[in-house]
């Protein structure tokens, strides 16, 4: 059996959700660079899930149902006070919260299309508000209740901060949202795909999912760059970190993906707004260690950004705690999960690669107290 180490280049299933196709990017056949310019948030859930644009009446009927769903269960908020908060990392919280509420969901085992659409709907709409309400919560203040009439990426801020933001916030945060709600087969994907391909329902594949985006290889990047960047702490420095980290054969985090190959397309957008941000908030220090970084690395890895490095200083210049910045991603890359588990279900067969045993054979077995 030939084996292709980290099934490189292996088409496992067919899709009509996103694409990459000569490094551009298209959800449902519209390019990111338009979506990311133009859409809300709530019009590129529609699509992902629905295949096509909504209408006005539509988009509002989604932001609506969003709203009416973001309510955490009284009991698990309950729950989630009795985690040790300070001591334990927001996607561990996220992982096990979202499982929670498969609990607290007496259709969890559903599977019928509208009960699965229902899940979809319920779990869009509160995991922003468990990624807030955890983060309030350790720092000792209550929970903030999701607000109606305020946008998907407006409610998010307002329930971590308490005040209604700027709009140039709203605006920066919305985008991120958009250019990190679906992308094709990436790891988390398919392990969301491969968990409801057993017919296992929709809570066990987003949870397998958050387990999977977790890692630094995968969303848990965005972290791990504002922790190098951090480290660096000023552009003079980055040059001795980046030749040391070279030499120890360490990776850089935010750089260097298994699809692109010339760049990844989310990535100019993400630069862009940290230009702008770092230099509105008067931290252009840090945008000018990320550009110090990512001339190294082309001129000597000829490694690029991927979506994970510019994110971290838009984030920050949000002021927002380093360690909810993949909790965030996965606020918006669950729309694109359950895009990808609803399309598993419709066309249903269980995923199960083989594996080249590598193993000892005919091995003779020693009862334990002979050995
Ligand atoms: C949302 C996302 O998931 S985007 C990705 C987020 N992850 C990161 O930013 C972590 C850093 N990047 C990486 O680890 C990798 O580039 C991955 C995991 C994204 C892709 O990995 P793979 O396709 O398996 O590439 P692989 O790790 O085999 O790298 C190929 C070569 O490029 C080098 N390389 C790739 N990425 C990097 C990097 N970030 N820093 C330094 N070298 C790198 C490898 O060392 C390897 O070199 P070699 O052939 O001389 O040994
Ligand atoms: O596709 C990948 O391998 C990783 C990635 O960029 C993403 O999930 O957004």
């Amino acid at each position: 059996m030939a084996v292709t180490r980290g099934l490189e280049g292996i088409i496992a299933t067919t899709s009509s959700i996103s694409s990459i196709i000569d490094d551009s990017l298209s959800y449902v056949g519209y390019d990111i660079d338009v979506l990311a310019e133009n859409s809300s948030f709530e019009e590129v859930v529609f699509l992902l899930w629905n295949r096509r644009l909504p209408t006005e009446a539509e988009l509002n009927e989604l932001k609506q149902e969003l709203a009416d769903n973001a309510e955490l269960p009284a009991p698990l908020l309950e729950q989630l006070k009795l985690m040790p908060l300070n001591n334990v990392h927001p996607m561990a919280v996220l992982r096990s919260v979202v499982s929670l509420l498969g609990v607290y969901d007496k259709d969890a085992d559903f599977m019928d299309e509208s009960s699965n659409y229902q899940k979809a709907l319920r779990l869009q709409a509160k995991i922003p508000t468990i990624v807030t309400a955890f983060s309030r919560l350790r720092k000792g203040l209550d929970p903030i209740a999701p607000r109606k009439d305020l946008s998907f990426a407006a409610n998010f801020l307002y329930m971590l901060t308490g005040e209604e933001p700027e709009s140039i916030a709203v605006e920066a945060f919305n985008k991120a949202l958009v250019l990190h709600a679906d992308h094709e087969l990436n790891a988390s994907t398919f392990t969301a795909r491969v968990c409801v391909a057993t017919l296992s329902d929709v809570y066990s594949g987003i949870t397998s999912a958050i387990g999977a985006l977790k890692g630094p290889l995968h969303g848990g990047a965005n972290e791990a760059v504002m922790k190098m960047l951090t480290e660096i702490g000023g552009v003079d420095n980055v040059d001795a970190y980046i030749f040391k980290k070279m030499e120890k054969k360490e990776k850089i985090m935010g750089f260097g993906h298994r699809v692109y190959r010339k760049g990844d397309p989310r990535a100019k957008h993400l630069k862009e707004m940290a230009s702008k941000l770092t230099e509105l908030t008067g931290q252009s220090e840090l945008y000018d260690m990320s550009i110090r970084i990512e001339e190294l690395l082309k001129e000597k890895k000829n490694l690029v950004p991927n979506v994970d490095f510019f994110s971290a200083s838009v984030y920050h210049s949000l002021e927002i705690d380093h360690d909810l910045f993949t909790p965030i991603f996965a606020v918006s890359r669950v729309s694109g999960w359950l895009a990808h588990i609803l399309e598993q279900y419709e066309n249903n067969r269980l995923i199960r690669p083989r594996a080249d045993y590598t193993g000892p054979e005919r091995a003779v077995y020693i009862p334990v107290h002979e050995r």
